[in-house]
């Protein structure tokens, strides 16, 4: 198995690069590339590490080797926000970031799972989806949105709240990451009851938990080890299915059929293959059924950007 990380050098990228250098089955290549010149040094830091993951760095010219073999890419490439940004803000400079490490992955790695961190989610997984279908090899059970943070985020906050076992709390989130598109089901929670107030509160402090860390940070970026840790998780399900294993289930924004939008956050089955089956969420609240119908036009016109910056550049 190898796993290669686009961008690893970044802070996200060195997160998220020591925990899979302790965590990953032993015998992984784990594969760092990034723009940033320091990356051979975080591999040789990272090589210090007693595990069975061999860790190896490539600079700048060298993504193709980065990529060869690997079965998983994960991309954190690219800009964040600072305060007063929203995450569509990245896009200008974003975009062409992943439409280039993706053509990299359609010419040398087409089979790979890929996994989408960069902002904006919403849009960078259709601009992948379609650099790779220019490409001829888009199989949309092997692309992912990372939205896993908000799940983290949202089964900390309500452990908070309600003063419960966070090992416990299970929290669904589905839909887009950014702002309103985000949308926890705060109404399948088990072992938790909300007022509407506390719904509503939940609600909304989710959907802007990551301009809560922008702010925090003053200028200094957004959350990196979070993510880190969050992207970590995502991939270790990845690998585990990619590995056989039955029963992987993660919250991830994928192309399904349609029913909300082209590509939505919701249960998915991962299996050897990529997604084996994307579950429906169930059963939603009033409240929860009126913030979807308020948010997916946002959805659907940042997914059309990114269709758009592939197939119709300006
Ligand atoms: N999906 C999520 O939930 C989530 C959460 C947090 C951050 N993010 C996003 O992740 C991205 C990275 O955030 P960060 O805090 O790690 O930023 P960072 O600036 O710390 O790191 C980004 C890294 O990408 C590298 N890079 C830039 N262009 C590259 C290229 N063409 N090829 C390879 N590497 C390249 C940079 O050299 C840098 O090392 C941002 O877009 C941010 O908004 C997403
Ligand atoms: O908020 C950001 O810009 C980064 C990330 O998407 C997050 O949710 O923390």
């Amino acid at each position: 198995m190898k796993v290669a990380v686009l961008g690893a050098a970044g802070g996200i990228g060195q997160a998220l690069s020591l925990l899979l250098k302790t965590q990953l089955p032993a015998g992984t290549d784990l594969a760092l590339y990034d723009v940033a010149p320091v990356v051979p040094g975080v591999a040789v830091d990272l090589s210090h590490i007693p595990t069975a993951v061999k860790v190896e760095g490539f600079g700048a010219d060298d993504l193709p080797k980065a990529l060869k073999g690997a079965d998983v890419v994960l991309i954190p490439a690219g800009v964040p926000r600072k305060p007063g940004m929203d995450r569509s803000d990245l896009f200008n400079i974003n975009a062409g970031i992943v439409k280039n490490l993706v053509d990299a992955i359609a010419d040398h790695a087409p089979e790979a799972c890929i996994a989408i961190i960069t902002n904006p989610v919403n849009t960078t997984v259709a601009i992948a989806a379609e650099a790779l279908k220019a490409k001829g090899v888009y199989n949309p059970a092997k692309l992912f949105g990372v939205t896993t943070l908000d799940v983290i985020r949202a089964e900390t906050f309500v452990a908070e709240l309600k003063g419960l076992d966070v090992e416990e709390i299970v929290v669904p989130v589905i839909g887009g990451h950014s702002g309103t598109t985000i949308l926890p089901l705060l109404s399948q929670v088990e072992g938790a009851d909300f007022t509407q107030e506390e719904i509503e509160k939940l609600t909304n402090r989710i959907q802007n938990a990551g301009t809560e860390v922008v702010e925090a940070k003053a200028g200094g970026g957004s959350a990196t080890l979070s993510m880190g840790l969050a992207a970590a998780r995502f991939c270790l399900s990845l690998v585990d299915a990619l590995n056989g294993e039955d029963d992987v289930y993660e919250y991830t924004y994928v192309e399904g059929d349609g029913e909300d939008a082209r590509f939505f956050a919701q249960p998915v089955l991962i299996g050897k293959d990529g997604v084996k089956e994307i579950l429906h969420y169930g059963d939603i609240s009033e409240y929860e059924t009126k913030c979807k119908t308020e948010m997916l036009d946002g959805l659907k016109a940042d997914i059309k950007l990114g269709e758009d910056f592939v197939n119709s550049p300006a």
